[in-house]
């Protein structure tokens, strides 16, 4: 098993990873566990469905369970009230534990329960999905809504990770799919060798996945432990997002999932950075190839007109006094912030459009 460390200013934390570790791991997160007067575990169906046994073989402790919907139908208003009851009903206390058992949709709406129950108890995110080595780190919860992604949510840090990846060989194709794009933005934001080897590798769960999970854990810890609530670096975290979440919404939360929306948003991103940094268009191309080769579906976008992306667009939580920020690369591993205007991203739109039209021919 091996351990990275999250440091911010009210909470210092591990995320442990590993296979086939999770009783392991519990036994070192013994204190956290042991002192709390009622443990609650929040999952969601097709998790529970897959990993009830693993888990529960791997977790010696009494706990109540609250199951969510799953994907984005779990991150609503409504079933953020229902767990709220479900904790109250449950006479929750200050002193209880939440286990965020799941992938990001479970991470992000368990976080926010967590932080804004009697404002705040202490939760465990233990990440199911590959996406997750990126949500279950950094302590972003968040519930959607209509008019844009993750709008309501709060900066809470975990107590710990625990990332086993045994949990990973459940998951469903679209689901590895959906997982890789955030590593491969990590990639993007730290190493054009790691990003190299990644874009020639297969998408698949192999033993050296933890390799780069890992990798993408510790780009992620290192720029949340510098600026924990995204004053300054904590931006490069959102490359792809910007472009990626507009369309997410836009097709309607669940339609697509979040890495397959982010990819769309990370070819967005390539175009930009070749006026404004010095990604080439050779590069851009290739990773076109690399995401069609690899099944994402970037022709969703055509479904989505530009009018409609730029009223999510001007909602993007960047946006600094009416002005769109866009996290765009100087080279690989060089990320930067840049104003760009809503007609600007008029004119690479259509380019993105194009390209992924020719590109499929
Ligand atoms: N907080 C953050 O920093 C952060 C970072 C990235 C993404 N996110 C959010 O994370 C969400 C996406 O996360 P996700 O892709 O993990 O989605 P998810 O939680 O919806 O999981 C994807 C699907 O896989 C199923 N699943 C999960 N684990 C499984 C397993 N082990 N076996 C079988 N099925 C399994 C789920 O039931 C669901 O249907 C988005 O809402 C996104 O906004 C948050
Ligand atoms: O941790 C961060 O910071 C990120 O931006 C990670 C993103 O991958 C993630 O999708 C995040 O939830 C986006 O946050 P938002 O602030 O743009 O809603
Ligand atoms: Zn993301």
């Amino acid at each position: 098993m091996e351990c990275v460390q999250v440091t911010t200013k009210d909470q210092n934390y591990d995320v442990f990873i590993g296979t086939e570790m999770l009783a392991e791991a519990w036994i070192l997160c013994d204190n956290k566990v042991k002192q709390a007067d009622h443990i609650f575990v929040f999952t969601d169906q097709s998790v529970w469905a897959a990993q009830q046994s693993y888990f529960e073989k791997n977790f010696d402790y009494p706990f109540d369970v609250f199951i969510f919907p799953g994907g984005e139908s779990s991150k609503t208003f409504e079933q953020y009230e229902l767990a709220q009851t479900f904790l109250l009903q449950q006479n929750a206390t200050r002193q209880s534990l939440i286990i965020a058992f799941g992938g990001g949709a479970i991470g992000d709406v368990t976080g926010f329960v967590a932080a804004t129950y009697m404002r705040g108890i202490p939760f465990i995110q233990v990440p199911t999905t590959i996406l997750a080595h990126d949500s279950a780190v950094g302590g972003k919860t968040a519930i959607n809504h209509s008019l844009g992604k993750n709008m309501i949510g709060a900066f809470y840090q975990p107590q710990a990770v625990i990332y086993d990846t045994h949990l990973l060989k459940t998951l469903p194709t679209r689901e590895v799919r959906s997982g890789m794009a955030e590593v491969v933005k990590h990639a993007y934001l730290s190493d054009e060798q790691w990003l190299a080897t990644l874009l020639h590798e297969s998408q698949q769960i192999t033993p050296s996945l933890n390799h780069h999970l890992k990798r993408g854990i510790e780009v992620k810890a290192a720029i949340v432990s510098q600026d924990e609530t995204e004053q300054s670096v904590r931006k490069y975290l959102n490359l792809g997002h910007t472009y990626g979440h507009a369309v997410e919404a836009a097709a309607g939360y669940g339609k697509l999932a979040h890495g397959e929306a982010i990819m769309i948003g990370l070819v967005f991103t390539l175009l930009l950075s070749e006026t404004y940094g010095d990604i080439s268009h050779e590069d851009t191309l290739q990773f076109v190839q690399y995401a069609l080769r690899n099944d994402y579906p970037l022709d969703a976008i055509h479904d989505y007109p530009f009018d409609q992306l730029a009223n999510y667009l001007m909602k993007d939580k960047k946006v600094e006094y009416g002005e769109l920020k866009f996290v765009l690369l100087k080279v690989i591993g060089q990320p930067i912030v840049q104003t760009i205007t809503l007609e600007e991203c008029r004119i690479v739109d259509a380019k993105l459009r194009a390209i992924i039209r020719e590109a499929a021919l």
